[in-house]
């Protein structure tokens, strides 16, 4: 057990997806896993472990933001033995390039946050960036799905009702496509603890055409990212 996660040794799977929504790792331990077993509740924050296919799958929502979700990364890496993260989040669209619903794979996070300034001592600016292979299988399987996965850089940032809309805008003239709030620090973990990381993302914000959907629809309706998350990581 830690200080987040109720689990037992060898309870959480090698392989674990991570919604920032709790009640969206239901949706998807229930939709998807073959006798799914919560190993957590500690805060609300669910986790589930299952059988996908004859692989063992684990779900674990992160919560929202970067603090939340490096609590819940650091401790399945460090404690639990996870070796594969696949973050499968919502995010903003900065960019005429993508639309509603579309799916974007996060090649590398751009950040506001200070955390890795902290870490790294404001000398450095790291880039967080996806593991090559799980990014590539998870462009590959999409194709095969039919589904087109948008590969670019998304910003991970520690605001969600932004004041400077301004420096969406500029970003996205340096080839950034979405905004949400976990990927980088999951990226940078991922790296210091030698495991793999991606993030998914599904665009639920359009904050070019000021479209949205609701949060029923964020929760259970994410099947195209959920389907590509497992398909990469059971390849
Ligand atoms: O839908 P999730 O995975 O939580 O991701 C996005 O949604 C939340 C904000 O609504 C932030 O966590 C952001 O990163
Ligand atoms: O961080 C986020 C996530 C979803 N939608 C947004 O606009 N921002």
């Amino acid at each position: 057990m830690t200080a987040h996660i109720s689990a037992q040794p060898g309870d959480i799977a090698e392989t674990v997806l991570m919604p920032g929504d709790p009640l969206r790792a239901k949706w998807i331990a229930e939709t998807y896993l073959t006798d799914p077993v919560c190993y957590s509740s500690v805060r609300n924050m669910y986790g589930f472990t299952g059988d996908y296919r004859g692989h063992r799958i684990s779900v674990q929502g992160s919560g929202m933001g970067m603090p939340s979700a490096s609590i819940y990364t650091h401790e399945l890496l460090a404690e639990y033995g996870v070796k594969t993260v696949v973050r499968v989040g919502s995010a903003g669209a900065i960019t005429e390039r993508l639309a509603l619903r579309d799916v974007v794979a996060g090649i590398g996070a751009a950040s506001d946050s200070n955390m890795n300034r902290i870490r790294f001592d404001g000398i450095v600016d790291y880039a967080p960036v996806a593991d090559f292979g799980l990014l590539r299988d998870a462009v590959d399987v999409a194709a095969e799905q039919g589904v087109t996965a948008h590969v670019g850089q998304l910003l991970s940032s520690d605001v969600f009702y932004t004041d400077r809309p301004d420096m969406y805008q500029r970003l996205a003239g340096y080839g950034v496509l979405a905004v949400e709030m976990e990927a980088a620090a999951m990226y940078t973990l991922a790296a210091k603890f030698g495991a793999r990381a991606l993030a998914l993302v599904t665009i639920s914000d359009h904050l070019v055409h000021e479209t949205h959907l609701s949060s029923e629809e964020r929760q259970s309706s994410f099947a195209e990212m959920v389907e590509i998350a497992l398909a990469a990581v059971t390849r």
